[in-house]
């Protein structure tokens, strides 16, 4: 979190120059903060509407104080420079901002400023084009003799990144223009953005994936396009609307309207609610109209842009700075609305998080009725929480609260604050439920090892047998490195989920009996004969029997990847030796417990989360059956190995060029030697390959052997 700027109690024309310059330097400091997490990042931590206020502010105070205003001032500054990252592209026409408006006053004096400028007569109509402003990023895409060529993103302005081959992917961007007699040189500009129901399906997979998930569809959009693979961009479904250009080499066109004409001429989709408005009236109307019918658009918007539709006169009128004089966007206000909490609800995520849902009495917030808001986590609820996700320092949400919400461009609404006057007599604190209200496992918060700080999401420890995880472990249980299930992919297992054929993982083993005895055969389904069914059998049959690791791996512990798997399964050799084990050390006090956590590789994480695991009465169950069905091999007990780096902590760093990292994990494992992806004090060989950085500097610092993969090999041999 930037240092919050204390909110200044005066208003500007109170302040001392002093004070005035002092302020405006550290509004500064964190607005250009804001920007990189908004613009590098794509991760921003405040509100658009909140930005915009600090903007106000600093554009307040370089309106009474202009000596604040040089050039490095930040209302002089389009968007933020463009990242390292990219290669660039210089932009042969800038690409700028636009000036913003709040009230439809403003909207009044825009128009009365233009018709100054031009010295327009009083009576004599100004065509404006009215249109939505979509909330995604810009991007700038240029054709040479009707071939796209290149596509970059705004950046500072000036230079923005090259994102052509992740452009390319895009389904509305079109590699030749469409139509005839395309201009030489066109630079097409426009937004790329992503619909909610896309922006709802990648953060779905993002979460299991257990990846972070995206705080907005702009973020999302922008997260996307501006990806180091044009695989992942292509993945993602992004849109792309066209309103703007750069260099063209023939203008086709003398009217702002009649350009729209021409790029869906040329192939590109513009915005149907394009509107032509002959009066501030108009303007308003089209506005009002857009704004109620934003909920329905099926992708953010966050304003109404207007444009002087005559292309000589936005010509005459030129450039303020960082905007375009001929222009505005209006934004929309943000969306709040009061209400009651009715109840709060919890959500179990797919990969068992406890997610609070506020329940509330139903309210109108921008025309759309909303009955559930987010409450984020127990810390949110509990008024505790950090990185600003808390509403105020100490205030807890209750049931039976009086309550703000906030609707912004995203799709779920928020609870924002409490009404704290209004809170009824006797509203108790609520309890957060420590069990999974989905299948009532104990749901725990854990702590990282690292920083000490409890995880703000709980979560159900539930794994295979719970009801709103399941369909994500079970995938996991047939994939490539567990049970590795040939003809059971993701989808078929969500099928065969979804027809009640396979719930639990012990069902995939008793699919073949249940089939020849039930009237419900797989043969029937559409697409299936009896050669697929009879393949997908065979493929189960294969994996009745499984090795230890595997089939630790496949058992979804939480913590339990597939390293420590092997760890644990080279240290117990058996699943009974290492089931019992694990119940032993539920007592933190036992031997057992001693031995599990000694266990080199194996944390006091992965041993907390394996002595759960064995813990739930639920998971006893499911591996009770699990285990009527397959056979878990045995491994033979640890040999002890006797090579050269047997008991050694060995990293590899830099890019190896005779194997793979994962091939030279599995070697130096094999010789007995501990994997380890840091240099520490208790590292005996660093294996660096060209390219390797810091961690050769600090193997450097500590003494430790540093070798080249020809050394490594020379010391274990080519086995
Ligand atoms: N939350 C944060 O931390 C944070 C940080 C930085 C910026 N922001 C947001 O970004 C805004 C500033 O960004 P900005 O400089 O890009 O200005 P802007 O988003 O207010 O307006 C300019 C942009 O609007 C876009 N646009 C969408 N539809 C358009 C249309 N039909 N015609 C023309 N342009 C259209 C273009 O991409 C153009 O670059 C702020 O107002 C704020 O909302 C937020
Ligand atoms: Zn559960």
């Amino acid at each position: 979190m930037p240092a919050k700027t204390a909110p200044s109690l005066k208003s500007v024309d109170e302040l001392t120059p002093r004070e005035a310059r002092a302020e405006h330097e550290a509004l500064g400091r964190e607005i250009a903060e804001h920007d990189q997490r908004y613009y590098e990042e794509d991760a921003p931590t405040i509100s658009d509407a909140e930005y915009d206020a600090l903007r106000k502010r600093y554009e307040a105070l370089e309106g009474l104080f202009p000596e604040l205003k040089t050039s490095e001032s930040l209302t002089q500054k389009v968007g933020a420079k463009a990242s390292e990252k990219f290669a660039k592209i210089r932009h042969r026409m800038p690409m700028l901002s636009l000036a913003n408006a709040f009230a439809d006053e403003e909207v009044k004096e825009f128009v009365e400023r233009i018709r100054r400028f031009l010295q327009w007569k009083a009576d004599k109509p100004l065509v404006f084009t009215a249109e939505p402003k979509i909330d995604g990023l810009s991007l700038s895409i240029r054709y040479e003799k009707g071939k796209l060529v290149t596509a970059a993103t705004r950046g500072d302005g000036a230079e923005g990144e090259d994102v052509t081959a992740n452009a390319r992917t895009v389904d509305d961007i079109p590699h030749v223009l469409k139509g005839s007699n395309p201009p030489d040189v066109f630079e097409v500009r426009g937004e790329v953005y992503l619909s909610h129901k896309d922006f709802a399906a990648i953060n779905e997979r993002q979460e299991a994936a257990g990846k972070p998930v995206f705080a907005n569809p702009r973020n999302a959009a922008a997260g996307s396009l501006r990806q180091l693979d044009p695989k992942i961009t292509a993945s993602r479904p992004l849109c792309f609307f066209a309103y703007a250009w750069g260099e063209v080499s023939a203008m086709p066109a003398d009217t702002q309207h009649g350009m729209m004409d021409v790029l869906k001429h040329f192939g590109f989709k513009v915005n149907p609610l394009t509107r032509r408005c002959s009066s501030v009236a108009e303007m308003l109307e089209h506005y009002h109209a857009i704004e109620t019918d934003r909920a329905n658009l099926g992708y953010d918007i966050d304003g109404v842009v207007y444009k002087v539709d005559d292309l000589n006169l936005q010509q005459r009128l030129g450039f303020v700075s960082r905007s375009p004089r001929w222009a505005l966007a209006h934004k929309f206000p943000a969306q709040k609305a009061v209400t009651v909490l009715e109840g709060i609800e919890i959500n179990v995520g797919r990969t068992g998080s406890l997610n609070p849902i506020a329940r509330l009495r139903p309210v109108t917030v921008g025309g759309v009725v909303v009955s559930n808001a987010t409450l984020h986590n127990e810390d949110y609820i509990k008024g505790i929480g950090g990185n600003g996700e808390k509403i105020r320092d100490g205030v807890d949400i209750r049931i039976g609260d009086t309550v703000i919400i906030h609707r912004a461009g995203d799709v779920i609404p928020k609870v924002l604050d409490v009404v704290l006057e209004k809170r009824p007599a006797g509203a108790k604190p609520y309890e957060f439920p420590t069990q999974c209200p989905a299948c009532g496992s104990h749901a725990v918060r854990e702590v990282n090892p690292r920083t000490g700080k409890e995880d703000a999401v709980r979560r159900c420890t539930g794994g295979l047998i719970c009801p709103a995880q399941a369909r994500e472990r079970l995938k996991h249980f047939v994939s490539r490195n567990a049970f590795d299930i040939e003809g059971m992919g993701e989808q078929r297992i969500d099928e065969f989920y979804e027809e009640g054929l396979v719930q639990r993982p012990q069902d995939i083993f008793t699919l073949a009996e249940r089939n020849a005895r039930s009237l419900k055969r797989l043969e029937n389904r559409e697409g299936w004969g009896e050669t697929s069914v009879r393949n997908l059998f065979a493929a189960i049959e294969a994996r009745r029997s499984i090795a230890l690791n595997r089939f630790i791996f496949a058992l979804g512990i939480p913590h339990i990847g597939e390293t420590s798997a092997r760890l644990l399964a080279r240290h117990f050799g058996s699943f009974e030796a290492l089931r019992e084990a694990a119940k032993a050390a539920a007592d933190p006090e036992s031997e057992a417990h001693a031995e599990l956590t000694a266990i080199g590789g194996i944390g006091p994480v992965v041993a907390e989360a394996v002595v759960e695991f064995f813990k739930e009465e639920h998971n006893e169950e499911m591996l009770d059956a699990l285990l009527a069905q397959v056979n878990v091999e045995s491994m033979e007990a640890p040999a002890r190995v006797n090579s050269p780096v047997a008991g050694k902590t060995v990293v590899f760093t830099g890019s190896l060029e005779q194997m793979t990292r994962e091939e030279a994990k599995a070697m130096a494992e094999r010789l007995g030697a501990k994997v380890a992806g840091s240099v520490s004090k208790k590292t005996d060989i660093v294996v660096a390959g060209p390219g390797a950085g810091s961690k050769l500097a600090k193997a450097a610092e500590l003494g430790v052997q540093v070798m080249d993969e020809d050394g490594w090999f020379a010391l274990v041999g080519r086995a």
